[in-house]
């Protein structure tokens, strides 16, 4: 059996919102892998994007829900439509995170209560808010892929908040992954490289840290959404059967640095 061969999976992707996004580079390496995709965005002006994208993709067309993460009941409505259309799901690529600008740039202390709030319940919280849904929808098992980011691990100049949103994202992963490993369903993170994406212009300075891992790091070259999103079907396809708890730095190897 070809273990990286995911036909016949249904894998749901959330948080495209056009052809930069890594959550796109996934989408795309699914494909070819064979999946069935359903995709999620947030945001009426997204959906066009979001329907022109699939459309590329030869094969059935896919189905496209609106999925507001800071709503319980938007997450309800988004997976009952999923389970209605499609039934049983296999995996859920989590591509979703925000905060404020003022959040991303200056002193880390000066955050607001209100700011830290926002970016926790829609960087953080919602990957928990979606596996508890999603787990409803995953009676064949499944496997559920987060982004995350080494300023969750160490202070990234600039990073500030979103840093500690992926701490706690971080810490998600494995105790989700401790919970839904009983049900056979798997819970891990690739910690990306930075990508000129459209949430990368919301991160101060963004291009010196390119820069910075040209020149730095081991394989001295930035990393792509195609890499990122081979690491993905990876993390979705049965040769990763054994993980579960992990985060996959697909980062040049920069993180090894001091
Ligand atoms: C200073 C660190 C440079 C490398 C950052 C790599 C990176 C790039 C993009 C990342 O994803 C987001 C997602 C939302 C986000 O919040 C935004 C994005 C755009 C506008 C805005 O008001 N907030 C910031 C970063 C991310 O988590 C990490």
């Amino acid at each position: 059996m070809d273990l990286l061969n995911l036909k016949g999976k249904n894998i749901v992707v959330m948080g495209v919102a056009n052809q930069r996004s890594i959550a796109w580079g996934i989408a795309r390496s699914l494909h070819d892998a064979g999946a069935n995709l359903i995709f999620t965005y947030a945001g009426e002006r997204l959906e066009r994007n979001v329907q022109d994208l699939s459309a590329t993709l030869e094969g059935k067309n896919s189905l496209i829900v609106p999925c507001d993460v800071t709503s319980d009941e938007d997450i309800a409505k988004c997976f009952t439509k999923i389970k209605e259309e499609v039934g049983t799901i296999h995996g859920v690529a989590h591509c979703i995170a925000f905060a404020n600008k003022e959040d991303l740039k200056g002193d880390f202390v000066d955050t607001s209560r209100e700011g830290f709030k926002l970016s926790l319940d829609i960087s953080a919280y919602s990957l928990t808010a979606v596996a508890k849904a999603a787990k409803e929808l995953m009676t064949e098992g499944g496997s559920i892929v987060t982004l995350t980011y080494l300023g969750g691990e160490r202070v990234v100049k600039n990073y500030n908040l979103m840093g500690v949103a992926k701490a706690a994202l971080d810490a998600s992963v494995r105790y989700l992954a401790n919970d839904l490993g009983q049900h056979n369903i798997r819970v891990n993170s690739i910690s990306a490289g930075p990508i000129r994406t459209l949430s990368a212009k919301g991160v101060g300075d963004f291009n010196s840290i390119l820069k910075d891992i040209e020149e730095k790091a081991p394989l001295r070259r930035n990393v792509t959404q195609e890499e990122v999103g081979d690491t993905a079907t990876f993390l979705f396809s049965d040769m990763s059967r054994g993980i579960t708890g992990e985060n996959l730095h697909v980062d040049s190897g920069y993180h090894i640095l001091g």
